[in-house]
């Protein structure tokens, strides 16, 4: 079997034009622009190339971006209080608070101090409950736009055996629950599991979110399952020159697309869709606040 490519990128731009097309009915209708703050401490590089990506994106869909560069050792005091600011701002629809924040920083206290209706990644504990009791919430990027590639590859995941391997608050939790408010039968592996590779050949559906380099070889994916690749990890690439590196997975590649019926690719999979659904949840919380309908289809 050779899998189909799920392609998260082309999906991504889909749900893009979607978001803009709200943002423009938003302010044509209403005179409402949405606006997302994006709040980065410190210099990591990764994450400054996310943050630019994500406030370039939310502009060409239209909305504001609001982009607040605190320095390494910016105090607890100093970014609490940033956020309140933004959650008594309302031009202010969305708060992200880039991870890993700096060691000094308790980052629990400072996601909990975010205004659960603004809190655009779904980190909030508030926002927690909300999903695991089956209530509406803000939903977790990354584990929404998976579950976004799944429905529209599968349409209906009802009774599917999925497997979660990972169980980080902001990726493999969150996944597990969607997926089985999607009423699949879910495992959530990790890194005290037994025979993970017996576990994960059960599975029909496969979510990786290790953080370990091809950690999945193609021999452990059940024949036709569908592969969700959610890592995102540089390594070295010295065939492509001294110094040089490229992007993996958390899944093997080439040995998974063998057997398995659909997979994303890294990049180009589960990357692009965390972006778009955060500019999705922007647009569902600024009609939120301001009492209008939601978007149908941008939310779980
Ligand atoms: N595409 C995107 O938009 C995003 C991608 N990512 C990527 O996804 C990956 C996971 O991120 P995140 O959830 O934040 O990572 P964490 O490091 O928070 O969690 C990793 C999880 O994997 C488990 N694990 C580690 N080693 C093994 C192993 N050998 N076997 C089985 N399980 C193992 C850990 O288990 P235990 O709990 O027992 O330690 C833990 O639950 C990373 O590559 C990250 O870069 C993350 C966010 C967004
Ligand atoms: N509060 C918070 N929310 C997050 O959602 C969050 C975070 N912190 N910290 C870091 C992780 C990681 N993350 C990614 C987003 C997009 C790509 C992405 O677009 N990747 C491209 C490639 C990008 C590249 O080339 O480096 C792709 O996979 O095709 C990757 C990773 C969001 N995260």
């Amino acid at each position: 079997m050779t899998a189909t490519i799920i392609d998260g990128k082309a999906f991504a731009a889909k749900v893009r034009e979607q978001v803009a097309g709200h943002v423009s009915r938003l302010k044509e209708e209403h005179g409402i622009t949405p606006g997302l703050a994006v709040v980065l401490v410190g210099e990591d590089p990764a994450s400054q190339v996310y943050v630019r990506s994500k406030g370039k994106q939310t502009v060409e869909v239209g909305m504001n971006s609001y982009e607040h560069k605190l320095d390494a050792e910016t105090s607890e005091a100093d970014l609490l209080a940033l956020i309140d600011q933004l959650n008594n701002d309302p031009s202010v629809h969305g708060i992200l608070v880039q991870l890993p924040l700096p060691e000094h920083l308790d980052s629990d206290l400072v996601i909990n101090a975010i205004d659960p209706a603004k809190d655009v990644d779904g980190f909030h504990i508030s926002n927690v409950g909300l999903l695991g009791t089956g209530q509406k919430s803000m939903v977790p990027c990354t584990p929404l736009g998976c579950l976004m590639m799944l429905r529209d590859h599968h349409g209906s995941l009802s009774g599917m055996n999925a497997v979660v391997v990972g169980r980080s608050n902001i990726v493999g939790k969150p996944m597990a629950q969607l997926l089985l408010g999607d009423s699949c039968t879910v495992t959530i592996a990790h890194s005290r599991t037994k025979d993970l590779a017996e576990v994960v050949r059960r599975a029909d559906i496969v979510v990786a979110a290790v953080g370990r380099p091809e950690m999945v070889p193609g021999d452990w994916i059940k024949e036709g399952a569908t592969v969700i690749d959610v890592g995102i990890n540089r390594i070295d690439a010295p065939e492509k020159g001294e110094g040089k590196t490229r992007l993996v997975g958390d899944v093997h590649f080439e040995s998974a697309a063998k057997v398995a019926g659909a997979i994303t690719p890294v990049p180009g999979g589960v990357g692009p869709m965390t972006i778009a659904c955060l500019l999705a949840n922007t647009v569902t919380a600024c009609c939120r606040a301001n009492g209008l309908a939601e978007p149908q289809g941008l939310t779980a």
